[in-house]
């Protein structure tokens, strides 16, 4: 994978007496003990981040905890202490702590934007001429620039409102036109601190929404500050935790949820919607762990199996056959009959999951091309929403 942003052991301290601040930081200091001693902020400290083309990093943390500051290392808007912040520009990788005016001019117009939560947006200019406006910096004609900027005034559904100004529109809408002018600057990295979190629930998860979406088709590298966990897990494909100026964890979605590295994650994590993180394979049991009586296997709440290797042959309830039928995201779960054993696949998200518990009888058997790898039932469910798949609960087999 192709690093776009490389973040090597970077320091950065707010105050005048950094250098007694490093030593401090260096003998293992807190943060508070660093502040009542030199007077200095420590906001970051030793952060090691590669984030590659086309992820979306969330940078999560309580309030304070050095996410703002790690965010704007990489457009240069923060001075660096020690250590480099690599952002590629084309073949080379440029250090945004420590290259010239010029450069840095270049990165910011060419390679890296960023959206702020406060919209950020100039109230005298009409949204169309507060889109464009970036695009005149990047030397574009007026026609090209007009041309682009409908375009993805169009992307977010607010090309009607190009003459408008700012203060005429809502919060949401005022957002979505910063989307407008970061996707239309057309950086490699955008850089999103916070930029929903003004917005009702609402407009934020359709907002969410349309991220993703835009991401999805405009693959774009995206660091993105959040204290919303909820919100991490729903857009990040990878989430960076931070707590007292340092990264703590480092994890997929899933991972994070599963796996929280200190007790401090596991709080953010105890209040997470798990239907929207977890998935099967992290829920079941495992064929092989499976009672065999009488060459069945027996997968509980009356269902067994009949393997032919890993292949499911036959299913029975109570002793008598039930069909046995596939079902992948194609299918809708609504018109799936009751009284059949279903073939889900492996990595089934929990929501589908329950939905499909919710309409069928019968416990699932997830498979990945043809073979099967586990079982999937209620108690599996009920595990996972009542919190207890941290760490290796045994309770977990049924
Ligand atoms: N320009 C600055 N001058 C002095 N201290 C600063 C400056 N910017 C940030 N800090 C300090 O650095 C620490 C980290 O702040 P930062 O804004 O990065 O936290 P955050 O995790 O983004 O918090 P929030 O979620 O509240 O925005 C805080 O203690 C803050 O007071």
């Amino acid at each position: 994978m192709s690093a776009v942003v490389q973040i090597e052991n970077i320091d950065i301290v707010f105050g005048n007496n950094s250098n007694k601040t490093l030593e401090l930081m260096d003998a293992g200091g807190t943060r508070d003990n660093i502040l009542s001693q030199t007077g200095d902020v420590v906001g970051v400290h030793d952060a090691n981040l590669q984030v590659n083309e086309g992820e979306i990093c969330v940078l999560m943390g309580l309030s304070g905890s050095g996410k703002s500051t790690l965010l704007r290392a990489v457009n240069g808007l923060n001075k660096i202490t020690r250590g480099k912040c690599l952002v590629r520009d084309g073949e080379r990788m440029v250090d945004m702590g420590d290259c010239d005016e010029a450069t840095l001019r270049h990165m910011r117009t060419h390679r890296v934007s960023m959206v702020f939560q406060s919209f950020a947006l100039m109230p005298w200019l009409t949204v169309l001429e507060n889109v464009t406006f970036g695009l005149e910096m990047q030397g574009m004609s007026k026609k090209e620039r007009t041309e682009k900027a409908t375009q993805q005034l169009k992307m977010v559904g607010l090309d009607k409102w190009a003459d408008k100004k700012p203060d005429e529109l809502s919060g949401g809408m005022r957002q979505r036109v910063g989307l407008a002018r970061a996707f239309a600057m057309d950086t490699d990295v955008l850089l999103m601190d916070e930029p929903f979190s003004a917005l009702d629930p609402l407009i934020r998860s359709q907002l969410q929404d349309e991220l993703i979406e835009l991401q999805e088709r405009l693959k774009k590298t995206i660091i993105f500050v959040s204290h919303d966990l909820d919100e991490a897990l729903k857009i990040g494909s990878k989430i960076v935790i931070m707590e007292s100026a340092k990264i703590i964890q480092e994890d997929v979605p899933e991972q994070i949820v599963l796996n929280p590295a200190t007790e401090y994650v596991e709080k953010f994590v105890a209040h997470t919607n798990p239907l929207n993180v977890l998935r099967g394979n992290s829920l079941m049991t495992p064929v092989a762990e499976l009672e065999v009586r009488d060459g069945l296997h027996i997968a509980g709440d009356g269902v067994s199996l009949k393997l032919n290797g890993t292949i499911l042959d036959k299913a029975f309830v109570d002793g008598n056959e039930v069909s046995v039928l596939k079902w992948d995201t194609n299918v809708n779960i609504d018109t799936l009959p009751k009284d059949v054993v279903l073939l889900v696949p492996l990595d089934i998200s929990m929501r589908d999951a329950v939905e499909i518990r919710y309409h069928s009888n019968h416990l699932m058997v997830l498979e990945k091309g043809g073979e099967c790898y586990g079982i999937l039932g209620d108690h599996h469910l009920y595990h996972a929403l009542l919190g207890k798949h941290f760490g290796n609960d045994e309770d977990a087999a049924a």
